[in-house]
């Protein structure tokens, strides 16, 4: 039996070349597994061996019921599951970084970790309000991630966190930098946190639900913004979360999730045509009625009446 607190060995070889086969993938996670330790003998695995793959400017949905592991896969892509005592028992996460390199995350250290996130990874999460810090102008706190992983002046980074805001459609740009959170509203503060975690233009960003606090048209604002930045920008996005009709929004490609575990992965419109689990089905037919759908500003994207009634009927 291989040690379970051991990181993969160094030397060991990747499962395939797939970085120089494909020049635009820009994340390969690979049979990676997480638990945390409950008594000093018991162990709970929150990630059983998950696989997946995103490339440039494609959107991976990762989605499943609360508890099924995606925000635990999201934080130990960002190498944070560690501190709050996780431990990665195998796998490999690799990545492409913006000077093409290829490193596994796996392998770095705690310093060099902190210098690739927010830098090539960014994490944005589904409460701004405890993301942003209160006491701190919202033009600061862009600016500060610029500071710190673009070595720019505080002047440069501060026309850097303008073009930001309105990157991120913030009216009224000039004024909102001056303002500190609690003066925002929760769209335009998510808004907020989606150019810090764009601030210094990762190869990929991750949405932990991050429309799952807003009400429904702040949250189709917000999807139509991340689609929007998707087209402009070209990174790889991960997005996390419970609901279908998001994933049928935003997602190219999609994995779901069951107790730690991807049980089905596809293109948005195979999972949605042929669902081949039953709890994919479960998941589809939780979509709300097909009248709100409609309403899509990205009818493309959408389940057909039929394969709604045919997932339902199922
Ligand atoms: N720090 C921790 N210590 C122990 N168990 C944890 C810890 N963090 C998460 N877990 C467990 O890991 C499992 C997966 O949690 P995770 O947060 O990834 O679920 P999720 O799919 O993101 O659900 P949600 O949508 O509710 O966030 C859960 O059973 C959770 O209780």
């Amino acid at each position: 039996m291989p040690p379970t607190d051991s990181l993969p060995p160094p030397d060991a070889p990747p499962p395939t070349d797939d970085f120089a086969a494909d020049p635009d993938l820009v994340l390969a996670v690979d049979d990676l597994a997480v638990e945390f330790p409950l008594t000093r003998k018991t162990t709970f695995a929150a990630v059983k061996g998950v696989s997946f793959r995103i490339r440039r400017g494609e959107t991976l949905a990762l989605v499943g019921e609360s508890g099924s592991g995606k925000s635990v896969t999201a934080m130990t892509l960002m190498r944070l599951t560690e501190h709050d005592g996780a431990r990665i028992t195998r796998g490999s996460i690799r990545l492409r970084m913006k000077d093409a390199r290829v490193v596994n995350l796996l392998d770095l250290p705690e310093k060099r970790m902190d210098n690739i996130r927010g830098a090539e990874v960014s994490i944005v999460f589904q409460d701004p309000i405890s993301s942003l810090n209160p006491v701190y102008r919202v033009g600061d706190q862009i600016a500060e991630a610029v500071v710190r992983h673009q070595g720019k002046t505080k002047e440069q980074a501060r026309r850097i966190a303008l073009d930001m805001l309105r990157l991120v459609r913030v009216p009224d740009a000039e004024r909102r930098l001056r303002q500190f959170p609690h003066q925002l509203s929760g769209g335009m503060r998510q808004r907020v946190m989606i150019a810090i975690a764009l601030a210094c233009r990762p190869s990929l960003m991750i949405l932990d639900e991050p429309t799952t606090a807003l009400d429904v048209t702040i949250q189709a604002q917000i999807l139509d913004l991340v689609r929007a930045l998707q087209a402009e920008i070209g990174m790889a996005v991960l997005f996390i979360t419970h609901d279908m009709g998001v994933v049928a929004e935003i997602a190219d490609r999609i994995c779901v999730m069951l107790k730690g575990e991807i049980i089905e992965t596809g293109s948005v419109y195979d999972v949605f045509d042929t669902p081949r689990e039953t709890y994919t089905r479960a998941l589809i037919a939780a979509v709300p009625a097909l009248g709100s759908l409609a309403d899509s500003p990205h009818p493309q994207k959408f389940p057909t009446a039929a394969t709604l009634t045919s997932a339902e009927g199922a």
